[in-house]
């Protein structure tokens, strides 16, 4: 594993002050952000190049259908939510699902947190307003506080070091929790522990029982288990804030190249996709596998214009095109759009957020989404995969591990009248727990039919 830790070239390079840079905050102060990120450039890397590489074969495989990617994590990671309890509890919610996965479907598992840096939002308005009072919008931890005060809602360059500071705490309890002993597949039993219990924890507890006689029988046959032991575990975040991202970039020892080390995987948002902005700018400089958002309206020459410009060279695992279409526009928009790319050559690697197309305003005031509806877009997801012999390679899911009442619907049936009871994310509503969990024996029943 190489050790990026050169700072990168900074000056034009990777901050072109001609390009459009939608959806960033207007900062009070400029001296105090040119302190700010002057202060991030000196910090040391959060990941390294070597691991962004093995993360890119990860996603190639998963675009040949050798692998399946599963993304997931907070809409808006919070400073004050970075405990061990959430982090535990997040990431035993994923390494549960990709058990379910790899054994329902027999597929390796990609296990990706959107983790460690998610601390910015793009926003649909630039204020909100209660109560006949107009405040700046929440932007995320990162920028600002969502306490609805004037001076919380100023943007504050100094959250930027903080949330570097957030990021490396938490992704070092990550890496303790992957590959200090908690992951290790004859544990798959506890990871099922400290949740309520319920009926999709009943379910993973057969398969946990099933995936232990596996291991007992491998065991008396003489296997070695030390590849068991750890799991690969990858961070990845929006790639939103630029005075953010551009001084965590760094050059690669090995090869002189540009990675960001704010996070293994990055994607660029629906919101700020501008083919002549400064954002896809960004990623086409560095060399991480990233990701760019698709919605439903989406046009088809201007993703071709964009894998040209973020993958001339068409490599493997380089760029992935995570659809958010809806679930009641999926199977109209998207066989068109993974018909062209495909014509086209392109090997992109094609994952499903079934979320950020499925939201609405419920009836009691709550922003959710319907499990049913989440369930049907990543089932038209693989509908129209399989209509074309095109590869379904993974999804991306705003979950956490905790037991919220944010999403409607699922075998708890879940009520908008039940919103109240333990809605807490501050932007999207998360699937919980039992939701995240049922979700992934519905997808291993899919990848498995695949
Ligand atoms: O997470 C995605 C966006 O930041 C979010 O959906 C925007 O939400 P808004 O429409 O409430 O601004
Ligand atoms: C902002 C997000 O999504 P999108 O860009 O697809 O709206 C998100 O993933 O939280
Ligand atoms: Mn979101």
């Amino acid at each position: 594993m190489s050790i990026t830790t050169d700072p990168a070239p900074m000056a034009g390079l990777l901050a072109p002050d001609d390009l459009p840079a939608a959806q960033q905050p207007t900062w009070p102060d400029a001296a105090a952000l040119q302190s700010a990120v002057a202060t991030l450039a000196t910090y040391p890397p959060l990941v390294f190049a070597g691991e962004c590489d093995v993360l890119k074969t990860r996603m190639a495989a998963a675009a040949r259908g050798e692998a399946f990617v599963l993304q997931g994590g907070d809409c808006a990671e919070t400073f004050a939510g970075a405990s061990a309890d959430n982090i535990k509890n997040r990431v035993k919610t994923i390494l549960q699902m990709a058990a379910v996965l790899t054994y329902g479907a027999s597929v390796p598992v990609v296990k990706v947190g959107r983790m460690a840096g998610q601390y910015a939002k793009p926003r649909s308005s630039d204020v909100e307003t209660r109560d006949g009072v107009t405040l700046p919008a929440y932007r995320g931890d990162m920028v600002n506080d969502y306490d609805f005060s004037a001076p919380s809602r100023e943007p504050d360059p100094q959250r930027l070091v903080r949330g570097y500071h957030a990021s490396s705490a938490t992704l070092n309890l990550v890496r303790a929790f992957t590959t200090g002993g908690f992951a290790d597949l004859r544990y798959v039993h506890d990871w099922n522990k400290g949740f309520v219990s319920n009926a999709a924890n009943a379910r993973y507890e057969k398969i946990a029982r099933d995936i232990d006689k596996a291991m007992k029988f491998m065991a008396a046959c003489g296997a070695d288990f030390e590849a068991m032991k750890t799991t690969e575990f990858f961070a990845a975040h929006e790639a939103l804030l630029l005075d953010y991202e551009r001084p965590l970039v760094r050059t690669d020892s090995r090869t002189g190249e540009l990675y960001s080390t704010s996070a293994h995987f990055l994607w660029v948002g629906e919101r700020t996709r501008d083919l002549a902005g400064a954002h896809i700018d960004f990623v086409s400089r560095i060399r991480n596998p990233i990701g760019v958002k698709v919605s439903a309206g989406a046009d088809v020459d201007d993703l071709l214009r964009m894998i040209d410009a973020l993958d001339p060279t068409r490599e493997p695992g380089r760029l992935t095109f995570i659809t958010r279409m809806g679930a009641g526009r999926i199977r109209e928009a998207l066989p068109s759009i993974v018909e062209k790319v495909t014509a086209s050559g392109a090997q992109v690697t094609w994952v499903c957020d079934p979320m950020h197309g499925n939201t609405f305003s419920s009836a009691s005031g709550y922003k959710t989404r319907d499990f049913e509806d989440v369930v049907d877009e990543v089932r038209g997801f693989f509908e129209v995969h399989q209509g074309l012999g095109t590869v379904p390679g993974g999804i991306h899911v705003e979950l956490t591990g905790n037991d919220v009442t944010e999403c409607i619907g699922g075998s708890e049936k879940i009520l908008d009248a039940d919103l109240a009871n333990n809605y807490e994310s501050l932007c999207d509503p998360r699937l919980n727990h039992q939701q995240s969990l049922e979700l992934a024996f519905l997808v291993a029943e899919m990848l498995s039919r695949d």
